[in-house]
């Protein structure tokens, strides 16, 4: 049977032969794993277990007697484990808790398939942490949201969330200094209990640098705020120096800070995650080696303590230079906060896009690869599916073929037509970074081959204007497709108004090719019908553009805007201009 396990498993082993779980089974769960995450989950999975049986089901961890067997067989990874199904029953073992949990979420794969293959699986992550930071300016994620992502996070392994959403005034000015009221607080914990049973670490970021002052007053209302989060919960803390200027930048005063966080509040706890920080200089191009900033953290900060970057720039791919660069700086391997798909400074755009551009040789070099994602949580797991992908097992990490599994991941009924519209909403266009991304790949050189024959020669070519057509007639449909479907309501309605300006460029390029074709044919009349639709075509993406998605940053609705748009805005306005002559 065709499947491929996600995130792509290091080393898996298996047979054409099955084995169906026969209706009395036993179900062991090793001593240390009472009350964990992988419990629950194995006992969703196996719910009416008897206390002997022939098929026996058992889950432990390293040092567990039940599966003492094994033991040589787990990874020594962290968070690696070891799966055997076959005619007897089910192991799974880990090397660590989460280890067990991900081993039985391998395992809920398998189960789901039309048969359970007989198969040994030998697997552990690249990457220690792999995750998300909900870093982005704009409307936070909802409730609804975060639950959907951290169910998210466990099933694809990733395994750190990191809450620092830069427009929540609790996490940054003007509140940072103030506990949650009630409500906000009691949401946060139920994040907390959610992240939990995913075996997510739920890192709670303050972002006071905009107006901290570097006195008593302020270290006693920071440290009463983490107080106040831990008893919400909170395991696991991150302090953000990003993004702000005058007296919280000093390098001196945040190592001051840190380390005493780390000593008095972190250490002291004994039962706390380690201390993650961002800094003001976070990526190359804004570093001044000669001011010191870096070299005073890298020198002074507890060793204990991760230092976020994004790499060259802001928004960058990481690469072996990338790291080469920063690791000696900060005497330690830096967590990688990886600008993407992140849309809030291209807010009129998705960015639905593979993910690739990043080295797949810097496994060693990294302590997390975190994805700052969109506004948009349930587009974002397109891209995050892929990282959940890349960060597990580098070397086996094919960025297209990943890609199609997202996408078929978020809607299986309509996997084909969400790839249409994901392969033309993905670049995003000149930005303040200039990062650029891929779009309309394959119907690249047939729109190429139609302007050129055109626009130099007036000619039609027949193959390339047909298979354009097929595109355009393709897009119409899948837009149709996903706007009328309730697989996954949630990503219809974040992305709604692209829909419908897709499906209108589909339509307006299908008329702009009518127009063409009529003028190659010189029949006049059916050129003027097909103009006047055209024309009616613009006006209606135009008020698309006007009316949906209005923000004060990059209002309106964007799409197909790297090949397609400009390719029929050309088209349509060459035939304009041969008629004319
Ligand atoms: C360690 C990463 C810190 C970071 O990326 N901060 C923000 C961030 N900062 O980048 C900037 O260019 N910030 C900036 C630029 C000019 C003036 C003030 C801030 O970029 C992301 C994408 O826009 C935002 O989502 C982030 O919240």
């Amino acid at each position: 049977q065709d499947f491929h396990l996600q995130p792509t498993p290091q080393k898996y082993v298996g047979s054409e032969d099955s084995v169906s779980i026969p209706a009395k089974y036993s179900l062991q769960v090793g001593a240390a794993l009472q009350g964990s995450a992988a419990e629950q989950l194995v006992a969703g999975l196996f719910p009416d277990a008897a206390v002997t049986a022939d098929f026996s089901v058992s889950i432990g961890m390293k040092g567990d007697k039940s599966i003492r067997k094994y033991a040589a067989r787990i990874p020594k990874q962290a968070e690696g484990y070891y799966l055997k199904i076959d005619k007897e029953g089910i192991v799974v073992a880990g090397a660590d808790r989460r280890g067990v949990f991900y081993g039985v979420q391998t395992l809920v794969q398998l189960i789901a398939l039309p048969k359970l293959p007989l198969a040994e699986v030998t697997d552990y992550p690249d990457v220690p942490y792999r995750g998300v930071v909900e870093g982005f300016y704009g409307v936070p994620w909802s409730r609804e949201a975060r639950l959907s992502q951290l169910d998210f996070y466990g099933r694809n392994k990733m395994n750190i969330y990191i809450y620092g959403p830069k427009d929540d005034p609790y996490h940054s000015s003007p509140n940072w200094r103030k506990p949650y009221p009630a409500q906000e607080a009691e949401q946060l914990k139920e994040l907390v209990e959610c992240a939990r049973r995913n075996e997510v670490l739920f890192y709670w970021a303050i972002h006071p640098g905009k107006d901290i002052r570097w006195n008593t007053e302020d270290r006693n209302l920071l440290m009463e705020k983490f107080e106040s989060m831990y008893r919400l919960g909170i395991r696991a803390f991150a302090v953000f120096f990003d993004d702000i200027s005058g007296e919280g930048t000093s390098a001196e005063k945040q190592v001051e800070l840190l380390n005493d966080i780390y000593h008095n509040f972190v250490k002291a706890k004994g039962d706390v995650a380690p201390l993650l920080m961002c800094p003001t200089e976070y990526n190359r191009l804004w570093t001044k080696l000669e001011g010191g900033y870096l070299a005073t953290l890298g020198g002074k900060l507890h060793p204990d303590i991760g230092i976020l970057w994004t790499g060259d720039k802001v928004v960058a791919c990481i690469d072996k230079p990338t790291m080469q660069f920063v690791n000696p700086l900060l005497k330690r391997k830096a967590f990688i906060w990886w600008n993407f798909p992140v849309s809030d400074y291209v807010r009129d755009r998705l960015l639905l896009g593979a993910v690739y551009g990043n080295g797949t040789d810097i496994d060693d070099d990294i302590s997390a690869f975190i994805s700052n994602p969109m506004e948009h949580a349930e587009a974002s797991k397109i891209a995050l599916f892929s990282i959940a992908d890349y960060a597990w097992n580098m070397d086996a990490y094919k960025s297209d073929a990943s890609w199609r599994r997202a996408v078929r991941y978020l809607m299986p009924g309509h996997a084909a037509a969400l790839q249409v519209f994901a392969s033309h909403n993905s670049d995003l266009g000149g930005n303040e970074h200039d990062f650029r991304r891929e779009e309309s790949e394959q119907i690249r050189p047939a729109l190429e081959r139609l302007l050129d024959a055109y626009c130099r020669e007036g000619k039609r070519e027949v193959a390339a204007a047909s298979a354009v057509t097929e595109e355009c007639e393709r897009m119409i449909a899948s837009a149709d497709l996903l706007l009328a479907s309730d697989e996954n309501p949630a990503l219809i309605k974040e992305i709604t108004p692209w829909l419908m300006q897709f499906k209108l460029l589909g339509e307006y390029g299908r008329e702009v090719l009518c127009m063409l074709a009529a003028q190659c044919d010189g029949k006049k009349t059916e050129l003027e019908k097909a103009a006047s639709h055209a024309k009616a075509l613009q006006v209606l993406m135009t008020k698309i553009d006007a009316t949906y998605n209005q923000n004060g940053f990059q209002p309106g609705v964007k799409t197909g805007s790297c090949h397609l748009k400009p390719a029929f805005d050309r088209l349509y306005q060459e035939v304009v201009r041969r008629t004319g002559k």
